[in-house]
């Protein structure tokens, strides 16, 4: 990737707006980078935040990384807006949940590379997990400059197009679920009778170094919970609640349900 290299987002929501910023936070510059929306006052508010360009679909489309970054329903519209426009020789880079590869294939010029990229929200702030699996016209180098351009953002995993949609389910909603935890404890917290900012402080620094406690110390998340749990103590009284209640049995149904999602998606907007 050059320092010319530009960039488009088409359709610049949640997530797309987390990568700008991941981009931008990793050194882009921001007039390397445009972005669209369908409300010209969202694409006017990224521009104000970010100091980004924006332009039309199909002048944006002209970048040579076009990500592609509207809802899955909304995604064969915006093809059929820039058919033509996007050059057979830009990458094409999807972060759509559930559109396989073969979908953005058939859609555009014959012989676009096209990535499919599943990112998190974390992103925004350097430290997302993106997942990266090739169309069948991106070659080796193709995915060397997705990984490049997904660096700032965090990490990446390569893998199989078959598990994509089963790994979105862990990395790509899991933030989902620990804020969702987060906002459960907090209000257990407060139940409990502490002030809300300081059950809102004690729940984030909780999680942030569980988080990296995790990522970090080279200990499993069995053995890393193991080590907070005495024996009889104040740990186990909590734990052997969140069991009873099923917490474990939920997970499966939760991310199986969200794998499921995905697959419907796809095959429903194909
Ligand atoms: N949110 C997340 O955590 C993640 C989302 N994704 C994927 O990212 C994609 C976007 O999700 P998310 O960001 O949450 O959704 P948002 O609704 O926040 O963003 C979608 C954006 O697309 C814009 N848009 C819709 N149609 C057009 C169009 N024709 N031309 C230009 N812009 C258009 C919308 O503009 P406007 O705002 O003006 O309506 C909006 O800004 C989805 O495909 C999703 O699967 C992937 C990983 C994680
Ligand atoms: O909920 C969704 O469909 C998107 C994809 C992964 C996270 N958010």
């Amino acid at each position: 990737m050059s320092e010319q290299t530009t960039l488009a987002v088409l359709g610049t929501g949640a997530m797309g707006e987390a990568v700008v910023a991941g981009l931008l936070a990793g050194g882009w510059a921001p007039e390397r980078i445009t972005v669209t929306a369908r409300r010209p006052e969202r694409a006017a508010e990224l521009v104000a935040r970010h100091g980004v360009r924006t332009a039309g679909n199909r002048e944006a489309a002209t970048a040579d990384v076009v990500v592609l970054g509207v809802k899955p329903g909304d995604m064969a519209a915006l093809l059929a807006e820039v058919e033509g426009a996007l050059p057979a020789t830009s990458l094409a880079v999807s972060i759509a949940a559930g559109l396989p590869t073969a979908f953005f294939e058939a859609r555009l010029a014959p012989g676009t590379p096209v990535a499919r990229v599943m990112p998190n929200t974390a992103s925004a702030v350097g430290e997302g997990m993106s997942l990266l699996c090739a169309g069948s016209a991106a070659t080796p180098a193709h995915l060397e400059l997705v990984e490049e351009l997904l660096a700032p953002l965090g990490r990446v995993a390569r893998l199989p197009e078959a598990q994509v949609d089963a790994a979105t389910a862990v990395s790509g909603s899991g933030p989902a679920y620990h804020f969702l935890v987060a906002e459960a404890m907090t209000e257990a917290a407060v139940a409990l009778g502490l002030p809300r900012v300081l059950a809102r402080e004690l729940v984030a620094q909780t999680a942030y170094g569980a988080a990296a406690l995790l990522r970090d110390s080279g200990r499993t998340a069995t053995e890393l919970r193991e080590q907070v749990t005495s024996p009889g103590g104040t740990t186990i009284a909590a734990l052997r609640e969140l069991e009873a209640a099923g917490l474990r049995t939920a997970f499966f149904a939760a991310l199986e349900a969200a794998r499921d999602r995905g697959q419907e998606m796809g095959s429903r907007y194909a």
